[in-house]
This record gives structure tokens, sequence and C-alpha cells, in this order.
């Protein structure tokens, strides 16, 4: 798997790339151009290719993959309209059984991971070609480097390189960084990470190297302490699809120990003197769940006993589960599960380039803990849009929260530099990602009602200012990227407005 599914076949790219009229809104404003990447793929396992693309159209919504007898066609998908302002309606939430689809989907992507990089490798011939920056309305205005002649939209040339492997990806590049700012645990990395065209795909098919989650080794009841939405839903969701043929772990451990007691006792018969010793609760062990309802439970409960005391689990201190396997699991049949890499605490300012909807911008992620916090006002001039992303699971962090707007906002006390330079960064949008909605939906004192979260932050109070800076608050989900694509446009659009009002 990974992006060694695909391989590129640059001698049977037959069809010369196509492009579609750029589409334009009621003021005649190209805002996406629409275009369409083809070429021939040599794909390994035919079988998986098919839910590779679907997923792959599913889990990154700036683009359609379709393919037809082994040429593979990417649509980047037209920008929607979108209000500026906060206090828009919340986005849908996708459905449970889709989020757990989507990303049981993430094993087939490493075939759209490799596309996405070719994006982004294009992208660099672009640059080191002198390539063009195309604004969203189809003008130059950063192509200095470029060449000066050529027309954006869909009129604009080829690099030598795309034509020549047959691949061409348009992708409007925002010129300027997107500061992720936010205390620690808010999610920032998770959201950066998932946005990133250099993420890696992780299929857990082989043994733990580094970090994991791993759903097979949990035992009974332990994962409903597990604070990750996503081994929870994945395994609850891969439950109920009747497509999938899931074996639960508790099952199959019951089975494997059962046989293992079985096959003991059956030693132990032919040993007259330790069949006396032999304690009862291995000997009641279930292998099966027509029993009842009390019997089970009790049965459960003795079996969690055994298991507790032949597991040797660990709990690492980055991640909210981490067991190693126990002594049984070479005899297990391993589920084959997506892993997602789970960040550990940032300690430094990273940047990533990322794609949304067709648009390319670099991110910058800085550390939230408050020995590091310097960084986030260190970077302010360097920006053209603030994120600010807030745990709204948290009340308490949300507090806090509100204090580090104040801070950036440099208004009473705030951070202060240079009055030029206050002036620009007092411009600069202002992004708030209330992460985690589906944790807060479940917990108390969660708040994912961006009016709420919005008085909860103080954001009129301290966001608003003379130079009419643009803010806003959107509830998102980093988990399953839900709202993030159209939160991110938001700030796309507010940046060419304030790039446009400097001009
Ligand atoms: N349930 C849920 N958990 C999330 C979500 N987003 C992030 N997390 C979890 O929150 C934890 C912290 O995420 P990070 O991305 O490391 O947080 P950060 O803001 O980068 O933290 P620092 O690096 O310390 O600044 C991780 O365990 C994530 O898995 C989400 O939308 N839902």
């Amino acid at each position: 798997m990974g992006s060694g599914a695909s391989k590129f076949d640059a001698a049977e790219s037959a069809d010369p790339p196509s492009y579609r009229e750029s589409v334009r809104d009621s003021s005649g404003r190209s805002i996406s151009p629409e275009h369409s990447i083809s070429g021939r793929f040599t794909v390994p396992n035919p079988s998986l290719t098919s839910t590779s693309l679907h997923e792959a159209s599913r889990r990154f919504p700036a683009i359609t993959v379709t393919s037809a007898e082994g040429k593979i066609t990417i649509t980047h998908k037209p920008l929607p309209t979108f209000k500026p302002g906060y206090g828009s309606k919340p986005p849908a939430f996708q459905s449970a059984s889709n989020r757990a689809k989507t990303i049981m989907g993430e094993k087939a992507l490493g075939l759209s991971a490799s596309l996405l990089n070719r994006d982004k490798g294009f992208l660099a011939q672009q640059r080191e070609g002198g390539g063009e920056r195309i604004s969203p309305d189809g003008s130059r205005e950063y192509g200095s480097d470029g060449d000066s002649n050529r027309s954006g939209g869909s009129e604009r040339a080829e690099s030598p390189s795309a034509q020549k492997d047959g691949f061409n990806a348009e992708v409007t590049e925002v010129k300027g960084k997107f500061l992720f700012v936010g205390l620690s645990n808010a999610g920032k990395t998770t959201l950066i990470e998932l946005m990133s065209t250099s993420r890696k795909f992780q299929v857990h098919e082989t043994p733990s190297k580094g970090i994991e989650r791993n759903i097979d080794f949990m035992l009974p009841g332990e994962r409903d302490k597990v604070h990750d939405p996503i081994s929870v839903m994945m395994s609850t969701e891969m439950k109920k699809s009747p497509s999938r043929k899931f074996v639960s772990p508790e099952k199959s451990l019951k089975k494997k120990l059962f046989e293992e007691t079985q096959e003991q006792d059956k030693d132990k018969d032919g040993d007259g003197e330790e069949k006396k010793e032999e304690p009862q609760a291995q000997a009641q062990i279930p292998d099966n769940t027509n029993q009842d309802t009390a019997t089970t439970k009790n049965q459960d409960k003795a079996l969690e006993e055994t298991l507790s005391q032949q597991s040797n689990t660990t709990t690492h201190p980055d991640i909210n589960l981490l067991s190693t396997p126990p002594p049984l699991s070479r005899t297990l049949e391993r589920q084959t599960a997506v892993v997602l890499p789970l960040p550990p605490p940032s300690t430094h300012t990273t940047t990533h380039q990322c794609i949304i909807r067709g648009h390319a911008f670099t991110a910058m992620d800085t550390p939230g803990r408050p020995a590091f916090r310097h960084t986030w006002y260190e970077n302010l001039n360097a920006v053209c849009c603030i994120i600010m992303v807030v745990d709204c699971s948290d009340w308490s962090s949300l507090v806090l929260a509100a204090e580090q707007i104040r801070r950036l906002s440099g208004k009473e006390g705030g951070f202060k530099v240079d009055k030029d330079k206050q002036n620009a960064i007092d411009r600069l949008p202002v992004l708030v990602l209330g992460n985690k909605r589906d944790l807060a939906m479940k917990t108390e004192g969660g708040i994912y009602d961006e009016r709420k979260l919005a008085e909860v932050l103080q954001m009129e109070k301290w966001l608003r200012n003379e130079h009419g800076r643009m803010w806003t608050v959107r509830v998102v989900c980093a988990m399953d990227m839900e709202g993030v694509a159209d939160s991110l446009l938001w700030g796309i659009e507010e940046r060419w407005k304030v790039s446009k009002g400097a001009s």
C-alpha cells in the first residue's frame, strides 16, 4: 500500500490535459479554475482501485477522482459560495457511518496521497520555472518571479515537466502564510497534518514500531475509556456495517482464550492431580453470545479478570491508549486497521504545504505550550491570516483561549509592536476554529454553537477594531475534517481582500 500502490506510467500517457471553462461568480470573477488531469496509471491491484478512487474523492473535497480502463481523471471541484462573517449556519455533520467509511477508506488513500503529492510536485515545478501565481480572480498578482506574459485561468501554459509526464494540476497558490495558534492540545497539528500534502498514510499491517493506536488489543471495557473517537467509531461502525466482515476483538480474544483453556483442560485430563487445581474462572469462559445477558456479563467479568492478569498493557504518555500486544496476540488474527499519526506536543514552529479545494497555502504550526507561545508573536509580521484553534470540548481551556485572543488583539495590555507593523497586524483576518466538535457534543460544558463560542471567547470585544479587521468563528472537527475546508476558504478569501486593500 501507500504511494507505491500506483505507478504513473509516463510512456503510456495518451490523452493531453483537458481544460474546462473557469467557474465564475455572479460578478464574473473567476473563483476556481476547474480542470481535469489525465494520465495513465498502472495500478497493481485493480480491485483496490475503485475503492481508492471513491475514497480519494470523498476524503479530499478538492477533487473528484474517476477512472475508466486504467485512466484516472482528477477534477477539481468548483468553490462553493460562502458568506464571510460569523454566525453562518454550522456545516452539516456527516453521518457517523460516512465518517467511519471515510476513515476506513484512508487505507486506500495511498493512491490519492501520491496523486496529491504530484500536485505538490507540480507546484514546485512551477516555482522552479519561475511559474505564475494565479489569484482567485485570475490576475497574476504574485507573478513577479514568473513569466509576466502568461495569462491566468484556463489559458495557462503547462510546465515542461508536466507535459512530459502527461500530468497537469492547477492549484491556486495562496501567497502568504497562515499562522495556526492556540493552546496546547487544541488540535492544531492534527488539523494541519490532515491537510498537508506530505501526510503519510500509515496502514497497520506490520507490527508496531512507534506510536500507534491498536484496536485489536483493547480489552473488554477498555474501549470506553479511550479518548479517541476514531478507534471507538471504527470499532462500532465496523460492527454495524453489513458489508464488512468484522470479528470483534473481544470475541476473537474470547474464542482464542477458550480454545487455549480447552487445550489446557485436555492436557490436564491426562494428569488427574492438576485437574483439581484448575481455577474455575478459566473453565467458565464463554465462546458464544447466545446465553442470557446476566450469565454473559458474569462471564465477561471473569474474562476481563483473566485477561488483565495475562496481558501486559502499558500506556504511552503521548497516547490515550496504547496497548502492547498481550501474550495471546501472536496467535490472534490481527484486524487490519488504519492508523493515524498521533502528534506529540509541538516544541517549535513548523511550516507545511497544504491543499484545500484547489488552494495551496502554507500553514505555520506553532506550539501551544506556555513556554513556546512567544513564537506566535514572533511570526505575526510574516503571515497573512491568523487561525486560532481552540478546544471547544473543554470549557476551562476556552477561558484561557479568550485571554490569548486578548493578547493577540493588541488591546488593553495585549501584544504591541511598532506602530506601522501594528497597523498591519490589526488588519490580519482572524479565524477561530472551535475544534473537537465531536467531543464537545458529548461533553458537559462543551460548546458547539458558534455564537455561544464567540461570546465565551469575547471575540466581539477583542477582535473588532477601527481597522475593520475581519474575524469569524467556526466549529469544526479535525478528526474527520468536517467544516475545515469551508472555514479555511473564508480565511483565503479574507486574505485576498486584505492584500487588495493594501495594494
Ligand atoms: N476527539 C477529537 N480529538 C481531537 C480532534 N483534533 C485533535 N484531537 C486530539 O487532540 C490531541 C491534541 O492534538 P494536537 O494536534 O497535538 O494539538 P496541538 O494543538 O498541536 O498541541 P501542541 O502541539 O501542544 O500545541 C490529539 O490527541 C488529537 O488526536 C478532534 O477533532 N476530535
